[in-house]
């Protein structure tokens, strides 16, 4: 009894102990909040949302609506009118982990890809409750989503189970394609409130002074380091030779091509702790430079060493930050101790706070200034005088027209949110010093941003995936993996579904980065699956690029639709299934499109690569010299080429895909059948009829039908729901065969997938 009371009484002092330290903990989060919110908000760049109820407020705080950063790129690094850009295809997307989101770009969208959206299938399967975004906005062309679904309710075991040997080769994950005709059931109860972006005006101004933008500081150069390995009993010192080339700057500032050998722990537990960190480059060996020696002449050396081997290695550029995070995490070391200031630096800093330093917001981009006191009255009020840092001239500027610049120790932070003053030009400034670093990921508090680079970095292999492995993410530098990893570890963690989504203007890598990250999840997290293979996948994605790439001015090779990649995941963590769903093909691109910009891909492919036989079912022996669609063989040699290689690919590609010869016959034969209908034409000579008929009859051919019954289908009116092209072609003699070439194309995209 007397237990039981005091149970009881017990019971009721650790209840309301209980409440109290619960009420507490709300109070204090939602103060937390409050100052985080306001953080958020004062320096513009996140609006923090909760929900209010009390399973709201309990799952998360929503950070929603970021601000893209738009960073036009060149090689000569300079800022640019993003909207007016079009030529370059050099830009950064930003990226956004584990929620749905919807944010603005500067992409432009042809409405008709819209509309034609609209009254697609897919669009009203997309627009479903908790599809991705409103459909009217030019945003749903640019997402690319990654969503994970995790089946299980019990907890996983861990994180990754890949194991990989010394030279293992690329993953095996299990991947079924597969045509989704259903939004996934995760991404109804998630949709996110669409709301109006702010973005910034632009800056018209300008000052009667010479104005630069900052120098770019040249890469860091991390210093080499020396390790001394000792011979195993299997006879190898346990680390393993990557050769690579990589584009190189010389002190002139051109580009040149090299070949580099990597020096990188093998896949043995115990190779982590050699000291050697993928992006390893391999300077000496014994002490003597090997930076321009042969694989076999390396490989002989390191043969002939003793029972020890001495080698310098040095951190390539774009792996520096991953490489110090990786040797302060295996010391051990804390990251605030490791990254601990000197006195100098400190000293450094105090200077710099202690003179007013400013960044001069003008058309052309932001200048460093020192603010200069004035006494009281010296300037009209709203003014403020500054002295250039460049050449010294003084100016009596705007108050606005002036942002606080931070110290040189953040020109390139790794993540933009610890910057002291977070304005435009710093967030510009620190990207901007990041990329001329070869640094082309850059944080921005949960976000990613990351710039197309110039050369095609030696930044992912499976070695640096595994860099990543099992990591937070604050304990990594900023990279594609990492947010592959944090979305990974979430859903492990807190088992709901995550997203990532790309965003970003054409050319600008979501596609690129949408295949890194993918990449990283099967590799890390590993497949059990049967019907799932990298093979599978890479089919799809040769498939999709073929139907649904071209070339426009913006990006040689631009996927002219938006597409969801679903992982799904096992309870083991592993994954299951894998589903691509595409959206909003820019199918009016089959007859029309801007001037100097291509058809869809897979035109060239079948006129270049179509052998004899095929040729000749499709009359492909000659092509016509016009075509009211534009579509006309490549006339130069080597895209010819090129283009044949493809569509050996892409045949390749169909038949890991089972997709049977004469299933792909009927594909070739449609395709021809729009071929010919451009080459054929149309005119209004009395009642609109064909313009060049041969072509017409070739068109007919390949359809199975007559000419007359060809005919009397795009010309005469048709009855309702019969053909459902009729409408547009009698809009116009030019407009004919537009809308059957459109259509098909359409229906070929959603069959082929
Ligand atoms: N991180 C990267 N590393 C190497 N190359 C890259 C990277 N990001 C982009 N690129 C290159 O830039 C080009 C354009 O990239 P990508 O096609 O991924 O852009 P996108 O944003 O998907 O464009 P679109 O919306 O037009 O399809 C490609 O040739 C790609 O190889």
């Amino acid at each position: 009894m007397f237990n039981l009371i005091k149970k009881d009484k017990e019971k009721d002092g650790v209840r309301k102990e209980k409440k109290e330290k619960k009420d507490k903990k709300e109070r204090m989060s939602q103060a937390e909040l409050k100052s985080l919110e306001e953080v958020g908000m004062r320096r513009g760049f996140f609006s923090l949302q909760r929900g209010s109820s009390k399973r709201e407020s309990r799952a998360k705080l929503e950070i929603s609506d970021p601000i893209p950063i738009q960073v036009v790129t060149n090689p000569e690094l300079t800022l640019m009118d993003v909207s007016s850009e079009r030529n370059n295809n050099r830009s950064s997307m930003l990226l956004d982990v584990g929620r749905i989101s919807t944010t603005s770009s500067s992409d432009n969208i042809k409405g008709e890809a819209v509309q034609d959206v609209q009254r697609s299938s897919l669009r009203e399967q997309a627009s479903r409750p908790g599809s991705l975004t409103k459909q009217d906005s030019p945003v749903v062309k640019l997402i690319k989503r990654l969503s994970f679904s995790q089946k299980s309710k019990e907890e996983s075991p861990s994180e990754g189970s890949v194991p990989s040997g010394p030279n293992s080769a690329a993953p095996s994950p299990q991947v079924e394609p597969k045509v989704s005709h259903h939004v996934p059931r995760y991404i109804s109860h998630r949709r996110a409130p669409l709301r109006q972006v702010q973005i910034p005006l632009l800056v018209e101004k300008m000052f009667p002074a010479d104005l630069h933008l900052p120098a770019v500081m040249p890469p860091e150069v991390f210093e080499p380091r020396e390790l001394e390995l000792q011979r195993r009993n299997t006879g190898d010192f346990g680390f393993s030779l990557r050769r690579t080339t990589m584009l190189d700057q010389k002190p002139d500032g051109s580009v040149y091509r090299r070949v580099v050998h990597f020096a990188e722990p093998g896949a043995g537990n115990k190779d982590v702790t050699l000291g050697l960190v993928p992006g390893d480059r391999l300077v000496e060996i014994n002490g003597l430079n090997v930076e321009n020696k042969n694989r076999d002449e390396i490989v002989e050396m390191i043969r002939q060493s003793g029972e020890t081997v001495r080698l310098k290695v040095q951190p390539i550029v774009e792996l520096s930050e991953l490489s110090r995070c990786w040797l302060k995490n295996s010391a051990g070391v804390r990251g605030e101790a490791y990254e601990v200031k000197t006195e100098e630096q400190i000293a450094a800093e105090r200077a710099w706070f202690g003179t007013e330093k400013v960044w001069l917001v003008h058309k052309d981009g932001f200048s460093l200034a020192t603010q200069l006191k004035s006494e009281e009255g010296s300037v009209p009020e709203g003014k403020v005088k500054i002295r250039l840092e460049h050449d010294g001239t003084i100016l009596e500027v705007d108050e606005d027209d002036v942002d606080k610049a931070n110290p040189p120790s953040s020109d390139r932070v790794e993540d933009l949110s610890s910057l002291l003053y977070l304005n435009e030009s710093s967030v510009m400034h620190s990207l901007r010093q990041r990329y001329g670093g070869n640094l082309i990921h850059t944080y921005a508090g949960p976000n990613i941003v990351v710039i197309n680079p110039v050369s095609a970095p030696s930044m992912y292999s499976e070695k640096v995936m595994h860099m990543f492995k099992g990591c937070r993410r604050e304990d990594t530098a900023p990279h594609i993996y990492g947010v592959a990893q944090a979305a990974y570890r979430k859903l492990l963690t807190t088992r709901q579904d995550q997203s990532i989504v790309l965003l970003g203007k054409s050319g600008s890598g979501k596609t690129t980065n949408c295949q890194h990250l993918v990449q990283y999840l099967v590799t890390i997290a590993g497949s059990n699956s049967k019907v799932y293979s990298a093979e599978k996948w890479q089919a799809v994605y040769t498939i999709l690029e073929a139907f649904g790439n071209c070339s426009t001015s913006m990006n040689g090779n631009a996927s002219r639709f938006s597409h969801i990649v679903s992982l799904d995941f096992d309870q083991a963590g592993q994954v299951a299934s894998a589903s691509i769903q595409t959206m909003l093909l820019e199918k009016s691109r089959v007859t029309r499109r801007p001037d100097a910009e291509s058809t869809f891909n897979v035109f060239y492919y079948m006129m270049a690569g179509a052998d004899g036989s095929l040729k000749t079912e499709l009359h492909f022996n000659h092509f016509a010299e016009n075509s009211a669609f534009g579509i006309l063989p490549h006339s130069k040699p080597e895209e010819k080429q090129k283009a044949a290689q493809q569509f050996a690919k892409l045949q390749a590609a169909m038949k890991v895909l089972s997709i049977s010869a004469e299933e792909q016959r009927t594909f070739w034969l449609v395709l021809g059948t729009i071929y010919h209908l451009g080459a054929a034409g149309a005119t209004k000579a009395g009642r609109k009829q064909f313009a060049r008929h041969e072509w017409a009859q070739k068109a007919a051919y390949l359809l199975g039908c007559t000419l007359e019954e060809l005919s009397s289908s795009i010309f005469k009116p048709q009855a309702k729901g019969t053909l459902p092209r009729a409408s547009s072609i009698r809009q116009g003699a030019e407009d004919s065969g537009e809308s059957s070439g459109k259509q098909n194309h359409n229906h070929f995209h959603s069959l082929i997938q």
